[in-house]
């Protein structure tokens, strides 16, 4: 459930109306709703009752300062992957303390900063990465608390891209290989192996892959303790997917991924993380654009809208769905129109959506892209020389520009033409 509603005919994010933001900071803009952002932390809150536990927002699919601020103060902790991320979670007032470190590539400087603020913990993926986490905190006279992310070898069943969990892919260290790893870690100095931690992919739509995972890592954690490891805290990763089309089912809901964890790992009694970020912060978002014209094709018709590939960059790069919908409600009965939508970036991959049925159309005409608050505003850029779009966060009846949209001279201001040309 989100808090993105018609009200009177008029789409509204909670008790705001879509149109009044738009005539205030003009098209394209995200939109995300607060009520809905809280609401998916305390879903997956709920889940994890049973446990002692932690949420981690995976940052990497929304860092905007006010979103992390406002998940923070409830508590969550974050799953960040670069220098910046963290950056922005210390930023955004989140404690070392409740910040994990994941990714295939940290870079000593990365592993400098995140000693010096505590942090609780590294997720490690490769040999060389391990040895160098050691030396940075033996030069830095502290212990970095680490678990293995081990590759189970699991099918997550959704795009390729985006799966991250058999042997193929990058990530990891194979499952088969941990009971080694954990070994040679735990006879380098400066590093205090304090759990396991797996994630498989992103946008899951069923349990069973997470299932399969879960229950490796449940059998790891039972070889680890034998062989004299103290596992305590496992890291059971992100991944639940959204129902990005209404008129499909809907992937299993928080409640039901949390029993399926208590059912795999439940007995160890270990602490649990989860990095969850689509679901979070995914359908708390709206991308808000206006339509610039009506193009007439062959057989078809072109309606040519502000945002672009730039801006929402899921559509052309997964062939990734999001429901358009129109922001003023269309009358009951109205015959619909097949639409071809699409942007005014100079690539045929500038496409959000093929004969989509809408409601007849016109220019200046308010459109939605539902689903659009993960993986959105962070994966846009300035393609075409587009400036980056604002972002917006709604509470209640009142609702402030939390990134403002850059102008042209600020744009330029970041070059430099060399004295000598
Ligand atoms: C290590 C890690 N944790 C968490 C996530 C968040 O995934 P999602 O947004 O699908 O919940 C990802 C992205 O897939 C990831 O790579
Ligand atoms: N960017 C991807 C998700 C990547 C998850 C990365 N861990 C998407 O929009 O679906």
């Amino acid at each position: 459930m989100d808090h993105f509603l018609y009200r009177d005919g008029v789409l509204h994010a909670e008790d705001v109306s879509i149109p009044e933001i738009a005539a205030q900071v003009g098209t394209p803009f995200y939109v995300y709703s607060a009520a809905t952002l809280k609401r998916h932390i305390s879903l997956f809150n709920e889940a994890l009752e049973w446990a002692d536990h932690l949420v981690c927002f995976a940052v990497k699919s929304n860092s905007n300062l006010a979103v992390l601020k406002l998940l923070g103060d409830l508590g969550a902790g974050m799953d960040v992957v670069s220098g910046g991320e963290f950056h922005r979670a210390i930023a955004a007032g989140v404690p070392g303390e409740r910040i994990v470190f994941s990714g295939v590539g940290k870079t000593k400087d990365e592993m400098r900063l995140a000693l010096g603020h505590n942090i609780r913990q590294f997720n490690l993926e490769s040999e060389p990465e391990y040895r160098a986490l050691s030396e940075v905190a033996s030069e830095m006279g502290v212990e970095a608390p680490v678990a293995v992310r081990v590759n189970p070898d699991v099918d997550a069943k959704t795009h390729a891209k985006i799966s991250t969990g058999k042997s193929e892919n990058k990530f990891g260290i194979p499952i088969a290989r941990a009971r080694e790893v954990y070994a040679e870690i735990a006879k380098l100095p400066g590093l205090k192996v304090v759990g396991i931690d797996v994630h498989i992919g992103s946008q899951l739509t069923e349990l069973e892959p997470f299932r399969l995972a879960y229950q490796k890592v449940a059998e790891l954690t039972e070889a680890l303790r034998e062989d004299g490891h103290d596992i305590t805290r496992l890291d059971l990763g992100g991944g639940l997917g959204i129902p990005y089309e209404r008129s499909n089912d809907a992937p299993p809901l928080p409640i039901e991924y949390g029993q399926m964890v208590r059912e795999t790992v439940g007995h160890l009694g270990c602490e649990i993380e989860i990095e969850p970020g689509r679901l979070v912060s995914g359908n708390a978002g709206l991308m808000v654009s206006s339509v610039i014209y009506v193009k007439e094709g062959e057989g078809r018709d072109f309606l040519i809208v502000d945002a672009a590939m730039n801006d929402l960059v899921r559509p052309a790069m997964y062939e990734a769905h999001h429901d358009i919908i129109p922001v003023i409600e269309a009358e009951p009965g109205v015959e619909q129109r097949g639409y071809d939508i699409v942007g005014p970036i100079c690539e045929t991959g500038d496409t959000f959506a093929k004969e989509r049925n809408m409601a007849p159309l016109k220019s200046d005409d308010l459109i939605a892209f539902r689903s659009a608050g993960a993986y959105g505003a962070v994966m846009a850029s300035e393609y075409n020389s587009r400036p980056l779009i604002p972002e917006v966060l709604v509470s209640g009846e009142q609702f402030s520009v939390i990134r403002a949209r850059p102008t042209y001279e600020e744009m330029l201001g970041r070059d430099t033409i060399p004295e000598w040309m």
